[in-house]
């Protein structure tokens, strides 16, 4: 039922006859004298759903931040869809969304929507426009008819809805995640984890996704990233074979289940 890819040190982990979101090779990130990624060789299939899990300070946000070209490579490679991270963030090909949402609290939702498209208009950026507008976004994510709320009139819920509308907006073919429901309630969580699976399959974008629930990596991904710490790198890539689409209820079955107890297990061992 499961299968999970061993991942040796040094040696690649993916498909590859797949084509490729990200590749990253022997990538290392110190901070001083610091190894907070040691030698890491991951490929990312493009359009696949990844949920990233590890122990607390493995190097998991770490990661986000090299491929989204926030921080450098001390050493080896990382591309995105054959770029470098600088020309893929350059060309919009990836958007981030943090745990807190990060609106600006005087601009409506639908201005913040829209704040992408504006920054880039007003740097001359060829910005790459969405098949849907800043509004057809909001309905994407439920907010049909809050438009004008501003930040501080939506619940925690809906301002994470507003910044994946937000993140969505330039048609990023790579999504970056990093906790993003982490502060929300249960409820609120399940419901968005079904939102954003429903988002995963209508726009196709390749989804990178960092957790510290079990259940939620399971749940949404299709592959779970599981990462080891001192030096931060890669543990095993396991694949999630639950059939699609996933539904709440799936939760309660053994094969769920089966699924979140290995990766305990293998989290343990981390
Ligand atoms: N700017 C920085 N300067 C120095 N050390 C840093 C910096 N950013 C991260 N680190 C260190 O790098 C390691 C990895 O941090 P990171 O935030 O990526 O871990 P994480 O797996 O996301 O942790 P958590 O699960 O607790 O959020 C940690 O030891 C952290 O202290």
């Amino acid at each position: 039922m499961m299968e999970a890819k061993n991942s040796l040190q040094g040696q690649k982990v993916g498909a590859p006859d797949k084509a490729l979101a990200a590749s990253l090779t022997d990538a290392t990130v110190r901070f001083g004298t610091f190894t907070a990624i040691d030698g890491l060789n991951l490929d990312i299939e493009e359009g696949a759903f990844y949920t990233i899990l590890g122990p607390s300070g493995c190097g998991k946000s770490t990661m986000l931040r090299l491929v989204s070209d926030l921080i450098p490579a001390a050493a080896g490679d990382v591309s995105i869809f054959g770029k470098t991270t600088e020309q893929a963030r350059l060309a919009r090909e990836f958007a981030f969304v943090f745990q807190d949402a990060t609106l600006l609290p005087w601009r409506s939702a639908l201005k913040n929507v829209e704040l992408p498209l504006e920054i880039g208009a007003k740097r001359g950026v060829d910005v790459p426009l969405g098949s849907r507008s800043p509004r057809e976004l909001l309905e994407l994510v439920g907010l049909k008819g809050r438009e004008d709320a501003l930040p501080h009139e939506l619940s925690g819920g809906m301002r994470q809805r507003v910044a994946i509308a937000r993140a969505l907006v330039c048609q990023p073919k790579l999504l970056l995640m990093d906790e993003p429901f982490g502060a929300l309630d249960e409820m609120t969580r399940d419901h968005l984890n079904l939102q954003l699976l429903d988002i995963w399959r209508e726009t196709g974008t390749t989804i990178l996704f960092v957790t510290h629930s079990i259940a939620e990596a399971v749940f949404l991904g299709q592959k779970v990233i599981m990462m080891r710490a001192h030096p931060g790198r890669l543990r095993e890539v396991v694949d999630i074979d639950l059939p699609e689409p996933r539904t709440i209820k799936q939760r309660d079955q053994q094969e769920f289940t089966a699924y979140c107890g290995y990766l305990r297990d293998l989290l343990e061992t981390c």
